[in-house]
């Protein structure tokens, strides 16, 4: 596999000096306007900034260019590694080492599929992923059959999963009824899904955001019980397909009533896919004064080509747990146009070439990815499993 191929991890990021030659490059087209380096207002982000101190130390690369890159200036000779930290100092402070990837594909992935998949092929998917390092493989869900006719086999799939060994498997489950069929048929762990959005909620799960917390805090009961670990889900966090935006202040009052009731771990999920960095932030933020960072998950859907932009802001701000679906599958029956969850594949490369560990091996998830997709008759929904199968045919290197 050629350079170019691999993820551009922080050893092979370009050195500052090709950085300071592409800013002193003499095209008009790519240098500096005067009006830009001298001006005392400069725009960050998308904000006007009137304090030159400000710009200048968060963004001194952006104001004074030159000074920054001369030959005599300090980043110049420092040598390469010491650059790289100053580098990833700036940018990825803050960013966890290790990721815990929670696979979805079999539950979230399957269940708007429209052909329904023979129980024979979820169970080998779940083993497949499983042999790729995945700690978590969310299996199925045990709601309604009439709802979720994808699902309802998830007893069987229960079955067929009982000898997997070496990650958790947890199920959807909805109330009570589906709680006791999830342990009844061996779930060790259970996953609870409200909405922060009240017609979302009467859509999906056909009850409003208070019955259904009053629904889930007889689940998590129960579930204490038997100490089995309890998942809260909080879907629409950013915008939903009925109401449009949904209020970040709203998002953080279901997960802390998620929180509060017991669950181990709140998962954000922008079920349609509408976030940019935008409006992740500001949710993620109204979510974190309440919640420990560490109890967070992050779980978006690729609708508009957004998420590995989302989940790199959720990283910067620390977050260590993304929810993905292999080859992307996906997309809720309850949310017209949702597309799939963003891909496993693409999520692994992205913290591979930033040095964050994962222990997935892309190599055999993409072989898994096309598995499925073969199966499904369909072209994977991951841009590195495509642009990856076309250059190598052994992608266990990678
Ligand atoms: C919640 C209900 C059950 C309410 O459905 P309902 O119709 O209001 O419930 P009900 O209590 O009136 O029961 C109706 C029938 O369902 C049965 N029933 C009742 N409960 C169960 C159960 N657990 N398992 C099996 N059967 C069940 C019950 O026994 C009865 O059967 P009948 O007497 O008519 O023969 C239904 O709306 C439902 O199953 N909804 C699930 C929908 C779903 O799975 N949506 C996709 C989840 S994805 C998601 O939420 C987003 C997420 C998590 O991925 C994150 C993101 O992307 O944002």
């Amino acid at each position: 596999m050629s350079s170019l191929e691999e993820p551009l991890g922080l050893d092979n990021m370009p050195r500052l000096s090709v950085i300071g030659r592409l800013q002193h490059c003499t095209s008009t087209a790519c240098r500096p306007r005067v009006d830009e380096m001298e001006m005392s207002n400069c725009l960050i982000e998308g904000r006007e900034c009137s304090s030159s101190n400000s710009c200048t130390e968060e963004y001194g690369w952006r104001r004074k260019p030159r000074d920054m890159f001369s030959r005599d200036s300090l980043i110049w000779k420092t040598s390469r590694n010491d650059r790289n930290q100053m580098i990833f100092n700036k940018f990825f402070r803050g960013m966890p080492r290790y990721v815990k990837i929670v696979e979805v594909g079999p539950r979230d992935g399957l269940q708007n599929e429209k052909a329904s998949v023979p129980t024979a092929v979820k169970v080998e998917l779940i083993q497949k992923l499983a042999s790729c390092g995945l700690s978590v493989i969310e299996a199925s869900s045990f709601v309604s059959p009439k709802w979720v006719p994808q699902l309802a086999d998830a007893k069987d799939v229960m079955q067929g999963i009982k000898d997997v060994h070496g990650a958790r498997f947890p199920v959807l489950t909805p109330n009570l009824k589906g709680f006791e069929a999830a342990i009844a048929a061996g779930a060790k762990e259970v996953a609870i899904f409200a909405s922060a959005s009240e017609s979302f909620s009467k859509s999906n799960i056909n009850c409003s955001i208070e019955e259904s917390l009053t629904r889930y805090h007889k689940v998590v009961t129960a579930a204490k019980k038997l100490a089995v670990p309890v998942r809260g889900y909080v879907s629409c966090v950013v915008g939903c397909p009925v109401e449009g935006a949904v209020p970040a202040e709203k998002v953080a009052y279901v997960a802390k009533e998620l929180y509060d009731m017991g669950c181990s771990e709140i998962s954000l999920g922008d079920t349609i896919g509408v976030g940019t960095p935008g409006t992740v932030i500001p949710m993620l933020e109204a979510v974190m004064s309440l919640i420990p960072v560490d109890k967070i998950a992050v779980h978006f859907h690729d609708t508009y080509g957004q998420s590995l932009s989302n989940i790199l802001v959720a990283l910067q701000m620390g977050i260590s747990v993304i929810d993905s679906s292999v080859a992307g599958l996906g997309g809720c029956p309850y949310a017209k146009g949702a597309s799939g969850n963003v891909a496993t594949e693409d999520v692994v490369y992205m913290l591979n070439g930033l040095g964050i560990k994962t222990n997935v091996d892309l190599g055999k998830l993409m072989a898994v990815g096309d598995f499925i997709c073969k199966h499904l008759g369909r072209q994977s929904g991951s841009k590195t499993a495509t642009a990856l199968s076309k250059i190598t045919a052994d992608a266990s290197k990678i």
